[in-house]
């Protein structure tokens, strides 16, 4: 493992540093920055150090650019349009996972393009639910999780932007784990999760939004599961849901991380796999 720490007057802005590295016989690579205001950083502001620094090291001019969905992805999708209207970046192209999404990034004028035309990413940004320490991830509490996940998957590099409230010991114990599903027959499909071997003892229930079922930009429905404990075996759980007809996709989104930006009170760090 490999520690680097640096010294930042806030969270903008770097005044000066030292280093420090060690090496403690793990691929996993970490870098520090620690901030002296770090105690009056609100979630929102932590929210966009993360935000504006996947665009500052990942994203270089002439990429496709997966843009993410949710409150922190809102602050990478500002960064890049302000860079692009800035002229620091040219040429890029880029997909949103949601329609929300979209319609931002249209606001700041950054060139849209699909899957069917780009199938290849550069780099994918986004934000997660819960990450664990092998940065498998929980997403689509948001309701986006499809998109994301057709998006993401076919990004060269997936990094993930996070504050640290979303670090987890196991997936799926700070909240819902989301599975899309079809509005047709969505109970019976709610029924066949809450008796998956793989998710035994989960609690499922149908997303509401008033007294409607919640819609996703796919026209479907979300059932969430709540688990007590943390999931076993996300991989055959992942496994086994996706296999049910009746199900689109889940919230599990495993061995696609390429690196996870946490901003906390105590500074930025990325944990790169
Ligand atoms: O998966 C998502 C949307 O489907 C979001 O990335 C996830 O919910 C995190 O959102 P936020 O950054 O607002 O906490």
């Amino acid at each position: 493992m490999n520690f680097q720490t640096g010294f930042v007057a806030n969270f903008g802005s770097r005044i000066g540093s030292f280093q420090r590295s060690s090496n403690l016989g793990t691929s996993r690579r970490v870098t520090r920055s620690a901030g002296r205001v770090r105690m009056a950083a609100s979630v929102d502001e932590l929210k966009k150090v993360v935000g504006y620094k996947s665009v500052d090291d990942y994203v270089t001019s002439g990429m496709v650019v997966g843009l993410g969905t949710g409150s922190t992805a809102y602050f990478a999708v500002e960064r890049l349009g302000e860079k692009l209207k800035s002229g620091e970046l040219k040429d890029i192209v880029a997909i949103p996972t949601s329609i929300r999404t979209k319609e931002q990034a249209e606001g700041l004028g950054i060139p849209l393009v699909t899957l069917d035309t780009h199938p290849v990413l550069d780099v994918a940004i986004d934000g997660a639910d819960e990450y664990d320490d092998d940065l498998n991830l929980v997403k689509g509490r948001g309701g986006a999780l499809l998109r994301e996940k057709m998006v993401e998957v076919q990004a060269k590099k997936f990094i993930v932007i996070v504050d640290d409230s979303k670090k987890v010991p196991g997936l799926g114990v700070s909240g819902a784990m989301p599975v899309e599903v079809t509005p047709f027959c969505w109970e019976y499909t709610l029924n066949k999760l809450k008796g998956a071997a793989s998710v035994a003892g989960c609690d499922a229930k149908l997303r509401m939004e008033g007294d409607e079922p919640y819609v996703t930009d796919n026209d479907n429905y979300i059932v969430d599961l709540y688990f007590e404990e943390p999931i076993k075996d996300a991989n055959a759980a992942a496994k086994e849901i996706l296999e049910m007809v009746g199900v689109v996709e889940h919230g599990l989104f495993l061995d696609m991380t390429t690196a996870v930006i946490v901003a906390g009170k105590e500074g930025v760090e990325v944990i790169e796999k």
